[in-house]
């Protein structure tokens, strides 16, 4: 098994070798915690964590780190807006965040970083840059001087013209260079700010990455992630800050997930196309979503739309079904095959091939649905589950999945009164009763409850 990745520091596929042969370390750039994540934001997640579970299969130790943003001149202006302190908002949002990320089937990483947590680190790391000559003071601003590092725009490969035009400069006057960028600028009384050599002040956004990864992954490591909005400046303004400190490489491997679009257009809340997460999940299962969001390359832009989650629904219900039909013959859960699919690694392995693998998926599952019954049913189940699981889905019980409401549906009966019935039905026809269990059948049918009566005992979906 041979992990290839698209590597954007070389734009070319590679095979992923980590530094150490049995660790792996990935940094991915994390929320700006002032309002709820939508689903362009959940992309990079999702990407990354189907790259995390790969790691864990592989590697005796992995180490994914994912910071949180939670110093932003956006979060200030929110603040100022509503009259919520600061603390107050990114506390809130960084909760909603883990809980939609859960929804979507996404493990926490390893370590979540909070950047008003690594305030000396970035001032130790801006000190270091200004003695060595790659950083000056201005006017209470710490600047990165872009011409101090030959190599500045490498990542992004870029021309100087392109990248004085992308850094979007407001040309402030005491800037050497219009593409030098920001470390650290000064706080007025109302602004949150910390002690620094320059004055009270706080940080520029990038230097918060650079300065965390360091913490956790120290200078050079494996994997640095992130959407491809990312690259340019955020990405390559990293790479300078932190080689120009440190005085090593950086990052080995770069991987950036393509847009989330909505026709055509970058989802983001500046252009106001966005769906947040919360609402999605309130119109459909996490889990079609999360199917929904794999079932394009992470490289390739993904156009977000409705007939995308209702196949992933159909995909589900068609696998999930084959899981409970195992069930039912074994009597108990069907337990994953302890090794993936060979298929679906080797789709993995070829820079996260994901619609490959969920094609994998659906083999199985077909070949499961034609052998009909049997033992070779549950080896199909078990298979299925394994396949299901490298990509972070099929974790359910089955029934749960059938189960699933949409929120502020018709509040039919309860899980606890359509057993209720069931139990009901059963000693009606056990009396013989067969006019009144027949009522409690189509009464629940009248209520989207169907049941299915098997050898095993009464089945219950909603519809
Ligand atoms: N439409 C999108 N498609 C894919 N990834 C996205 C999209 N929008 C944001 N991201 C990614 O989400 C992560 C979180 O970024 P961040 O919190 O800065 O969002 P954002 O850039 O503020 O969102 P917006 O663009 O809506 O303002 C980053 O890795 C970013 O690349
Ligand atoms: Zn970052």
């Amino acid at each position: 098994m041979v992990l290839v990745l698209h590597n954007g520091a070389t734009g070319k596929r590679e095979e992923f070798i980590p530094l150490r042969h049995d660790a792996a370390g990935m940094y991915v750039c994390g929320p700006t915690v002032y309002d709820f994540a939508h689903i362009g934001n959940a992309r990079p997640v999702i990407v990354f964590d189907v790259l995390y579970r790969l790691l864990k299969r592989r590697y005796a130790q992995v180490r994914y780190v994912r910071n949180i943003t939670d110093i932003d001149d956006k979060i200030n202006a929110r603040a100022a807006q509503s009259g919520e302190p600061i603390a107050a908002i990114t506390a809130r949002t960084t909760a909603a965040f883990h809980e939609d990320m859960a929804a979507l089937g996404s493990l926490p990483p390893d370590a979540e970083p909070r950047a008003t947590a690594h305030i000396g680190n970035m001032i130790a790391m801006i000190e270091r840059l200004v003695e060595r000559g790659y950083a000056y003071v201005a006017e209470g601003h710490v600047l990165f001087s872009v011409a101090a590092k030959a190599d500045y725009g490498k990542l992004s490969n870029r021309s100087r013209d392109e990248l004085i035009a992308g850094a979007r400069v407001d040309v402030a006057p005491y800037k050497r260079d219009p593409a030098d960028f920001t470390l650290w600028k000064p706080s007025d009384a109302e602004t949150p700010g910390w002690n620094s050599p320059w004055g009270r002040g706080r940080p520029g956004w990038h230097i918060e990455c650079s300065a965390m990864s360091l913490a956790e992954l120290g200078k050079t490591f494996d994997i640095h992630g992130g959407g491809r909005d990312l690259v340019f400046p955020h990405h390559e303004n990293e790479v300078a800050q932190s080689e120009a400190a440190n005085g090593a490489p950086f990052v080995r491997y770069w991987v950036h997930n393509g847009f989330l679009t909505v026709n055509g257009e970058k989802m983001s809340k500046s252009l106001g196309n966005f769906v947040v997460v919360r609402d999605a999940l309130a119109k459909a299962p996490g889990e079609a979503l999360r199917l929904n969001m794999l079932s394009t390359h992470y490289r390739a832009p993904i156009d977000w739309n409705d007939e995308g989650i209702v196949r992933a629904r159909q995909a589900l219900d068609r696998w999930y079904g084959l899981i409970e039909k195992a069930e039912a013959h074994l009597g108990r859960a069907v337990a994953p095959l302890a090794e993936v699919p060979a298929g679906v690694e080797a789709a993995l392995d070829d820079d996260l091939n994901t619609p490959l693998a969920i094609a994998e998926l659906h083999g199985i599952a077909n070949a499961g649905y034609q052998c009909g019954t049997g033992d070779a049913l549950v080896d199909a189940a078990t298979k299925l589950k394994a396949a299901g699981h490298a990509l972070g889905i099929l974790f359910q019980d089955p029934h749960q999945w059938f189960r699933w409401q949409p929120a502020g549906a018709e509040a039919g009966p309860t899980d606890d009164e359509i057993e209720t019935l069931i139990e009901a039905r059963k000693q009606a026809r056990k009396n013989r009763d067969f006019a009144a269990a027949d009522r409690i059948r189509d009464d629940l049918a009248g209520q989207g409850v169907i049941l299915e009566d098997s050898a095993a005992g009464t089945k219950w979906k909603r519809t």
